[in-house]
């Protein structure tokens, strides 16, 4: 099933294009702004459908902040101007407002059959809505990619805000079951008490409360993938209800005695080792080996040396989109910050601290102060006697002229004479590894006379 977002000021054309979407079937979720639409992920959707005329917003917005998802531009009379420029930049195509329902249909039927371009043809396999290109996460978009079409179970193992979620939905969308649903659901966040019943159903009167029956979210789900997120707080009635899916394809409502069959695919995550917790007894050591077909396991971020700036660089391209301040940078202080915090919460926590950055920031540099990173470091920051002096309004102005690879240039250009390989890369928080495949490709090669220690 695909998802549409609709993004949409105005109640009653909003609420008839979302009725209209959803008898066809649609997955749809709606926003009434930018930022509302930003918050539900709009590059995660199959469809943005958005309005060119948002009150007091610029709809062709939506563009950068949906990219690489394709955008479906609404318009009326007085707004064409603008629909030319939101299909120069990108939109891949406007529809007439008020909406003519067969109109619509055709052409949201006639864009989401197209092969999602970045799915299939970008060099180097980078699925939809992911960011980074350092080896191990190379690793992790090849395993996608030969893992998608084979249809087993597949394990996503990674700390949180590694993008576990990302490659469920990458799995989906390049499976053959990409036009049926995919359904995600979060273990840790449905109470123990409701968990069985919200995936497998229950018949009326199965307990206290259950006035109708319901069907559950594994059953919604036939036919596609389903998506479980932390399986590893699933309790173990519910394991063992789990496996019986797996192995036979039977599921059976709570209250129920009839059988029913299911055609899913599963995708599990996790960031708790389901190997110990099934020595201990809190996992079904059946159900694990099950689980463990294929795994594709995320690096946390702080391991992702090459991506780190990239991946910032990125993101803050975003916030800015989102909070209409373009052109803000980072400064040269910041980017150390970011190269020498642990990130504990991975990429979630490093999209928070630049959006904070961009709230806060007030020239058009952010400063450390403004991304407010905790105290813990994982190594010494570049220290201050160690950094290229500059007056501070020398380095904004050397900030404004240097990109992310200027500045490790810049670096390592200037030190490398009085410090070791080992010495440099800890100044830029970065292994010697890194920093050894950066010179290659900069073209920076080791001076001669360099210090060879360690
Ligand atoms: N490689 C990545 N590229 C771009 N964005 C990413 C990447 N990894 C994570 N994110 C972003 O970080 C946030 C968290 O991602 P996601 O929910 O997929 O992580 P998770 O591992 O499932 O987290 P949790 O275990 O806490 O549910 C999302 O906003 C997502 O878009």
């Amino acid at each position: 099933m695909s998802r549409i977002l609709i993004v949409e000021n105005e109640d009653t054309p909003r609420q008839a294009l979302k009725d209209l979407l959803e008898r066809q079937a649609y997955n749809v979720a709606t926003a009434t702004s930018l930022d509302a639409a930003q918050a539900l992920a709009p590059q995660t959707f199959d469809l943005v459908v958005c309005d060119l005329r948002l009150v007091g917003e610029d709809g062709t917005q939506m563009l950068a902040l949906s990219a690489p998802t394709p955008v479906l531009v609404m318009t009326d009379h007085a707004s064409l101007r603008k629909a030319v420029v939101a299909l120069k930049e990108g939109a891949v195509d406007c529809i007439a407002k008020p909406v003519d329902e067969d109109d619509v249909l055709a052409t949201v039927s006639r864009v989401l059959s197209r092969p999602a371009p970045q799915e299939i043809a970008t060099p180097s396999g980078v699925p939809r809505g992911m960011i980074g290109e350092c080896i191990a996460m190379q690793r992790v978009y090849e395993r996608i990619r030969k893992t998608a079409p084979a249809d087993v179970t597949v394990l996503v193992q990674g700390e949180s805000g590694t993008g576990k979620e990302l490659v469920a939905r990458a799995l989906h969308r390049q499976s053959r079951r990409t036009k049926a649903p995919l359904i995600c659901v979060n273990c840790a966040a449905i109470p123990e008490t409701l968990i069985e019943s919200e995936l497998f159903g229950h018949e009326k009167g199965a307990f206290t409360g259950a006035n109708s029956a319901r069907t559950g979210l594994v059953e919604a789900a036939d036919g596609g993938t389903l998506f479980l997120d932390e399986i590893g707080e699933l309790p173990l009635d519910a394991q063992a209800r789990l496996l019986r899916v797996l192995q036979e394809g039977e599921i059976r409502r709570i209250g129920s005695v009839e059988t029913r069959y299911v055609d899913v695919r599963l995708i599990a995550a996790t960031h708790r080792d389901l190997h110990s917790l099934s020595r201990s007894g809190e996992f079904r050591l059946d159900l694990y080996y099950r689980l463990n077909v294929m795994q594709i396991e995320l690096p946390p971020l702080r391991e992702r040396d090459d991506d780190i700036l990239s991946i910032a660089q990125v993101l803050l391209e975003r916030a800015c989109t989102r909070h209409a301040r373009p052109g803000l940078r980072l400064s040269r202080a910041a980017r150390r910050d970011i190269l020498g915090y642990a990130w504990p919460g991975n990429v979630r926590e490093l999209e928070n601290a630049l959006e904070r950055g961009v709230i806060l920031a007030e020239g058009h540099l952010i400063h450390p102060d403004d991304l407010g990173l905790p105290l813990e470091r994982r190594q010494e920051p570049v220290s201050a006697s160690s950094e290229p002096s500059a007056a501070p309004e020398e380095e904004d102005v050397l900030d404004d002229d240097l990109s992310l690879e200027d500045y490790f240039q810049h670096f390592v250009l200037e030190h490398q004479a009085q410090m070791s390989e080992t010495e440099l890369a800890q100044k830029l928080g970065i292994s010697r590894k890194c920093l050894w495949e950066r010179r290659q490709r900069l073209g920076i090669p080791r001076k001669k006379n360099a210090r060879r220690l360690a």
